[in-house]
């Protein structure tokens, strides 16, 4: 059973003296308990958007968001903080989500008493994420931004959720780290039975991490599939671009080739399907309507 359903959810970001920025733009995608998805696009695709309005930090504009059963987007404020504490996020910036002035034991610990858990301790759980339980007395800028990640992992699953975000949880580390911890954050995650969303536009990692893959441009998802059949055979014309541009995707040493052109400005998408300005196969018909959603969102594959 789906643990998380999105369906046709749409974020706006309002800024007062400008047009609305249509984020999300009509965007399914489930995950399973269980289960790690990877959601991959290029930056400015709304991947932080989702994220963020499935942990109730943005409000949904339209479609709906169920949690465990629940339709998260239409819960009132007291019922939805209760449910969404079963969500936690891991962000790219670990700076940014740890207190620099509290022992970093002692931010575990709000974790463990979100969950009521008493039976384990801040040291417990930084030896799951690998690190010494002695470090709980030490501060945040005591430790190397992957260690720092890892708090933050060891924090998050402190407070016992059911669903794990990780928002390019692993873009700011050094390639040597990047694998280490997006394996960690995959198997804390499945051995206590939660589902990862795992985002990241780095699809090398993905591609290791994720039972399966949802690749988002322009506010929609537009191909989901198991990963290793999304990574043999991408249908889309876009996640065959993103998958040219990862270095030797193929094994064969072949170089990677860059993705030509930019995301366009959400405020103002183009018609039809909205990778077709950038899409070496658009026909007539891409520019003029836009492909019904499914497995593959392709006028290719109609
Ligand atoms: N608070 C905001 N106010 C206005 N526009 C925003 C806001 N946050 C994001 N946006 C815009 O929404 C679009 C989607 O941004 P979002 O951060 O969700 O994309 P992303 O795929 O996660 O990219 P990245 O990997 O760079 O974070 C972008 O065009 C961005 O400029």
């Amino acid at each position: 059973m789906s643990l998380l359903t999105v369906e046709d959810l749409v974020v706006d970001h309002r800024t007062p003296g400008r047009p609305a920025v249509r984020a999300v733009a009509g965007a399914s995608l489930s995950v399973a308990a269980g289960e790690v998805v990877g959601l991959v696009g290029e930056s400015g695709c709304g991947k932080s958007t989702l994220a963020r309005a499935v942990c109730g930090l943005v409000p949904a504009g339209g479609g709906a968001i169920r949690f465990e059963g629940g339709t998260v987007t239409r819960l009132g404020l007291r019922r939805r903080d209760k449910a969404l504490t079963k969500i936690q996020m891991v962000f790219q910036d670990p700076y940014a989500s740890l207190n620099p002035r509290r022992r970093v034991g002692a931010q575990i610990a709000d974790g463990l008493e979100i969950a009521g858990d008493r039976g384990t301790t801040p040291a417990g759980m930084l030896e799951r994420v690998g690190l010494p339980g002695a470090m709980a007395s030490r501060y945040p800028h005591e430790f190397s931004g992957g260690q720092r990640q890892r708090i933050a992992i060891a924090r998050a699953l402190a407070a016992r959720p059911t669903l794990l975000i990780g928002d390019e949880p692993i873009s700011a580390l050094d390639a040597s780290a990047q694998a280490q911890v997006a394996t960690l954050m995959r198997n804390l995650a499945v051995e206590s039975g939660a589902g990862l969303l795992f985002i990241s536009h780095d699809l090398s990692v993905v591609r290791l991490i994720a039972d399966r893959i949802a690749v988002m441009y322009l506010g929609k998802i537009v191909e989901t599939g198991p990963t290793a059949e999304v990574w043999a055979a991408p249908r889309h014309p876009y996640t065959q671009a993103l998958l040219r541009a990862v270095p030797e995707a193929d094994g064969l040493g072949r170089l990677p080739q860059e993705l030509a052109g930019d995301v366009p400005d959400p405020a103002d998408p183009p018609p039809g399907c909205r990778f077709h300005p950038r899409c070496p196969m658009a026909m007539d018909v891409c520019a003029e309507k836009e492909p019904a959603p499914g497995p593959v969102s392709c006028w290719l594959y109609p």
